[in-house]
């Protein structure tokens, strides 16, 4: 008989289609938008707020911006240069706190190394924290509570899984990182969902073997080819949620944490990059706006 490391399959495992996923979500908050406009004649309002010129940074801007608008939103875009004081930018905040007509706030990050990123993030109205990093939102996610903000790119991945595979209650779940914008709100939000999670980092011992036992892997590690197929489990669930850009004799290109050829051969499913999870964090970002605006437009006695 031959003996393989690992099972041989006759098909490679399903991509994840986060484009298609996305633009769907956005066609239906589109939808609710314009109906809570004809109920209310008021629509949602999200300001962003980018301080200095990191390329990558303005690129996320301008999508955000732009898609924002195109689901009937009004955007409102602050850039502000590198050396902005902390304290402007807290007045900033204090002033979008204040706007009736702003309902989400969102810093985008990372911020220039002189401003406390906390103290701002914490600055924030957590009724207006459509990104879920004040501290009021991640304590009602670290407990478990539903009626906080989940941050975008968790809840994105989380979306996908429950479109895949349903119900996840009972599965081993492994997620590779733990930032506080990714790993960590993504091994609460999966606890939250009786799923067994192990979350590891830089000082795991042995990070393949926890890979190995997983019925679904979060990799969000920023090292790109990082997770190999040998890790995976056959069938396995994979969202690679990195996104490294590389510059090779091709051009200049986005590739994921995982070496995708390899992972797709063993697993049941996993999300490309790009077109994986990064749509997703935008859409999630105008889901959190919508429920900010609901909550006080639907509320609002007039
Ligand atoms: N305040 C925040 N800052 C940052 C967040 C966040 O959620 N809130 N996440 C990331 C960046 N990000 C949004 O801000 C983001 C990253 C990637 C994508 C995306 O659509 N990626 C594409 C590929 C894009 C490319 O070619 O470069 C994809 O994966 O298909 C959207 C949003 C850090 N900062």
């Amino acid at each position: 008989m031959e003996h393989h490391d690992m099972p041989v399959r006759t098909a490679p495992g399903k991509l994840i289609d986060g484009r298609a996923f996305a633009a769907g979500i956005c066609t239906e908050i589109a939808r609710e938008v314009s109906d809570l406009h004809a109920r209310h004649d008021r629509v949602p309002g999200l300001a962003v707020i980018l301080v200095g010129d990191d390329p990558a940074s303005d690129i996320y801007v301008r999508s955000k911006v732009r898609r924002t608008m195109a689901v009937g939103m009004r955007s409102f875009a602050h850039r502000l240069p590198a050396a902005t004081s902390q304290v402007a930018l807290l007045d900033l905040v204090a002033t979008l706190n204040a706007d009736g007509d702003v309902h989400g706030i969102l810093l985008q990050l990372p911020l220039p190394g002189h401003i406390d990123v906390k103290a701002v993030l914490d600055a924030i109205d957590p009724a207006k924290d459509v990104d879920g990093f004040h501290i009021v939102n991640v304590g009602k996610l670290g407990v478990g509570r539903d009626d906080g903000f989940i941050p975008c790119t968790p809840l994105g991945c989380l979306m996908l899984l429950r479109a895949e595979l349903g119900d996840l209650s009972g599965l081993h779940a492994v997620v590779i990182g733990c930032s506080n914008i990714v790993g960590r709100p993504m091994a609460q939000l999966l606890l939250r969902e009786n799923c067994t999670v192990v979350v590891t980092h830089i000082n795991t011992r042995d990070v393949a073997a926890e890979t190995r036992r997983a019925d679904i892997v979060i990799v969000a590690a920023g090292h790109p080819g990082l997770v190999r197929g040998s890790w995976i489990r056959p069938g396995a669930t994979v969202i690679d949620v990195g996104i490294n850009r590389i510059h090779d004799d091709a051009g200049s290109h986005v590739v994921g944490d995982v070496a995708f050829s390899e992972v797709r051969a063993v697993a049941g499913a996993v999300t490309p990059v790009p077109g994986g999870v990064g749509p997703m964090t935008i859409a999630c970002l105008l889901h959190n706006t919508l429920r900010a605006a609901r909550a006080v437009i639907e509320n609002a006695k007039t």
